[in-house]
């Protein structure tokens, strides 16, 4: 063992870089994972999982950019790795930073020569390295319709071919419904077609029934309801690839009828008396100051007694956004907020809300499916968007599981209804 090693020199550093306050009896907690660096040497834990630093450039990005979107950026270009299993990794770094044996980084001006010195003896330092190309750049005031427009586009217009590869059939962009998840035959597209079909029920769509699908994705809602329930439907996106692809998805299955496809913002929607509005996981981009017209708007869209589905993810106030890396790589803008914020904003909308359901540990499922299909077909989507796109998507996906899997997200369907004048609801009662 190469005791002089790469790893040997940076452990003591970065404890004392990361380590949180100090235990009752002295010491400093020992990083919570074993180092691996360039020259092989390895310090730290046995039973660790093992963090790679491949390059010295590892160190430049983590010193120019610490915090979640240096170490992001360093596994995004492969600067550094985790041997094994990712999820591990993850789970291990999260729960030291939550029980605050990891902190930022904080240095005292000597301690901070003194890491220049060592960065130095090791040829690691230099100027900060480019940043990865695939950064979404937001300008422009936030939630301005052109800024809107183009988080959505980052997003969702990134490649029709690319979403297809790990997406069920349905092309359902949102957490299933995993009725029988005991079951080893039941398949991601089950889950899809059950939630579906539960949210055509919540929303009692009959044949003829007049349905507005706010943020519609590539149409799972949209085709179904028309397909299994006779429903017209208003399916509403700012994609563009998205609205191309539900418009050739509609003339393949011939209804044309039923389906009417708008490329725009849900501000721009025409008013209408629909029996029925549903907005999944189209919430999040709406943002937090814009929430309450959002509502009253969806409520202006129902005729008395017509029923809202909403399904969407929800988040601690202190942390609304996706976080750093998330809203840098996957969804700039996103808002989110403790379940209960939103229930409020409704009801604050004058619509009356009937049935709250959690599908939390559904979306563990669904994204597990989700990124269990994209690890079978990595090198497909390596030859599709490229080696830094399947590694930003893998970190996305692994991090949004062990989000939900540690309840720092949730995600709910939330049954609303306009009721008439008279206070009628249209619904009966309990049982939906
Ligand atoms: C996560 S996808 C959900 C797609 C779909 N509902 C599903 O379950 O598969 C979010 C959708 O919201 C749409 N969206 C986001 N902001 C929007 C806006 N300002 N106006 C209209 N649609 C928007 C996106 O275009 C995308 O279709």
């Amino acid at each position: 063992m190469n005791a002089n090693g790469a790893a040997h020199r940076l452990s003591p550093l970065l404890e004392r870089m990361l380590g949180g306050p100090p235990p009752a009896f002295g010491g400093r907690y020992p990083l919570p994972v074993r180092l691996r660096a360039w020259d092989g040497s390895e310090a730290g834990p046995g039973d660790a999982p093992v963090v790679v630093l491949r390059t010295r450039r590892a160190l430049r990005r983590l010193m120019w950019q610490p915090g979640e979107l240096g170490l992001a950026e360093a596994y995004i270009t492969k600067d550094i790795d985790v041997d094994g299993d990712l999820a591990d990794g993850l789970r291990t770094v999260w729960r030291a930073v939550r029980d605050r044996r990891l902190r930022p980084p904080r240095l005292s001006p000597s301690e901070r020569l003194r890491a220049l010195v060592t960065l130095v003896g090791l040829g690691a330092a230099g100027p900060p390295p480019p940043a990865p190309a695939l950064r979404a750049r937001q300008t422009g005031r936030l939630h301005s319709k052109a800024r809107d427009r183009a988080a959505v586009s980052h997003h969702y217009d990134f490649s029709n071919d690319f979403y297809a590869l790990f997406l069920d059939e349905s092309m359902a962009y949102s957490c299933g419904y995993w009725r029988r998840p005991d079951d080893p035959a039941y398949s991601l597209a089950d889950a899809q077609h059950d939630k579906l079909e539960l949210i055509c029920r919540k929303l009692d769509l009959r044949p003829g029934a007049r349905l507005l699908d706010v943020g519609c994705g590539w149409g799972s809602l949209t085709l179904h309801a028309a397909r299994h329930h006779k429903a017209h439907v208003t399916a509403v996106t700012l994609a563009r690839e998205q609205a191309a692809a539900v418009t050739r998805r509609v003339r393949e299955e011939g209804l044309e009828e039923l389906v009417d496809v708008q490329l725009k913002d849900y501000r721009d929607i025409e008013p209408g008396t629909y029996d029925a509005v549903s907005a999944i996981e189209m919430g999040e981009h709406v943002g937090d100051a814009e929430y309450p017209a959002f509502a009253s708007s969806l409520r202006s869209m129902l005729r008395p007694r017509g029923r809202l589905l909403v399904q969407q993810m929800s988040r601690g106030r202190a942390a609304p956004g996706g976080g750093a890396f998330i809203e840098t790589y996957i969804a700039p803008d996103m808002h989110m907020r403790p379940l209960g914020e939103t229930v409020s904003l409704l009801e604050e909308a004058g619509l009356e809300v009937r049935a709250v359901e959690s599908l939390r540990e559904d979306y563990i499922r669904t994204i597990a499916a989700w990124h269990r299909t994209l690890e079978e077909r990595r090198t497909e989507v390596a030859a599709l968007v490229g080696e830094e796109a399947a590694r930003v998507w893998r970190l996305y996906m692994v991090g949004g599981m062990l989000a939900f899997e540690e309840r720092r997200m949730g995600v709910d369907q939330i049954l609303a209804v306009r009721p008439d004048e008279d206070g009628r609801s249209g619904l009966t009662g309990g049982g939906l």
